[in-house]
């Protein structure tokens, strides 16, 4: 072994946990997201090379971060797990073929979603009433932010259903919201958020929910826990579900099944994300059925079932690109 690609394995390691503390637990990171991604998936490469290596404060063996001790914890009864990126529309096809393999299907629905750059959050609600609200923290282990949930506006402080359920989203805070917030913090002399995400993530994980109150955040709710409890087949069918029970949920999703319908959805959205008035990183793409997606199973850190495809950095001079119409 050569000593010094250990060596750099090391520091490449430690690099990004700072970075992970920075993002997760500071709510303040230094450096993008496309660099964070770039040195992840170089870590990945040398950590397939070198399975050996790896040890279990790898951030390839962890979700999420560190959690505000300020808050009471919260033990998530099933894991908020997190899901695999990819790069290319190369990469996205051949996941989607992998899956499709996994479960011996050729004709594999893939539920595609927008994937919203907020922080994940878990709602139960107990007789219909909201009873707890939480982050993802390290994905076993998060926080109990509650009071604070009650503050969000679009989160449904009662639903129509009497049994018990626990539904997982996004929480972020919108492109004007965001405008508006680093303009006061200006004005009051204040450090600014370096983006929505950041923003959102700082503003959910206040102790002063008066504060939390007053930073207009918003939810996209697209996950329920156990669906079949509640009679739902399919990703795009519990959509709708929630939708019905009072929750914000985005509907820009689409039911896809080849990978024609993939590409015109990727293109769209590529377009479009610099108009929508809140930040997405890129696509999601869930297995639609819930009975294939539970034959999948999770591994340690993600579901089989799903993966993002992440679109690559919008770099500073695309906003001012002129449309050159053909
Ligand atoms: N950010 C999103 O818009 C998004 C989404 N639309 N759908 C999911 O599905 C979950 C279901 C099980 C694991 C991932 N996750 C999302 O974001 C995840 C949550 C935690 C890390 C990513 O932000």
């Amino acid at each position: 072994m050569n000593n010094s690609d250990y060596e750099n394995y090391i520091k490449l390691k430690d690099q990004l946990n700072i970075y992970r503390r920075q993002y997760y637990t500071e709510d303040a990171p230094t450096v993008q997201d496309f660099e964070y991604d770039r040195l992840y998936q170089e870590l990945l490469k040398v950590e397939s090379a070198h399975p050996e290596w790896v040890t279990n404060d790898s951030p390839s063996q962890n979700v999420g971060g560190a959690i505000n001790s300020a808050f009471p914890k919260f033990r998530h009864e099933i894991p908020m797990l997190s899901m695999d990126d990819v790069f290319s529309l190369e990469e996205s096809q051949a996941s989607a073929e992998r899956i499709k393999k996994f479960v011996n299907q050729t004709d594999v629905e893939f539920n595609l979603e927008l994937k919203i750059d907020g922080l994940a959050l878990s709602l139960i609600y107990e007789n219909g009433r909201l009873v707890k609200g939480s982050t993802r923290g390290d994905g076993f282990v998060g926080e109990d932010i509650t009071p604070n949930i009650f503050q969000i506006d679009d989160v449904p402080k009662t639903i129509p259903l009497k049994e018990r359920i626990e539904v997982r989203g996004e929480c972020y805070l919108g492109k004007d919201s965001f405008a508006e917030l680093n303009n006061k913090r200006l004005e009051d002399g204040k450090s600014t958020f370096a983006n929505p995400r950041n923003a959102a993530a700082g503003s959910l994980r206040q102790l002063d929910s008066s504060i939390t109150k007053s930073r207009h955040l918003q939810t996209f709710i697209y996950f329920v826990i156990e669906p079949e409890n509640y009679g739902l087949k399919t990703q795009s069918e519990a959509l709708k579900q929630l939708q019905e029970w009072g929750f914000a949920t985005n509907n820009q999703n689409r039911v896809v099944n080849d990978f024609k319908e993939v590409q015109n959805y990727i293109d769209e959205y590529q377009e479009k994300r610099l108009d929508l008035p809140y930040n997405i990183d890129g696509i999601v793409f869930k297995v639609n059925d819930f009975k294939l997606q539970s034959l999948l199973g999770n591994t340690v850190k993600v579901p089989r079932w799903e993966f993002a495809y992440k679109f690559p950095p919008i770099e500073a001079h695309t906003h001012l690109r002129t449309i050159e119409w053909t």
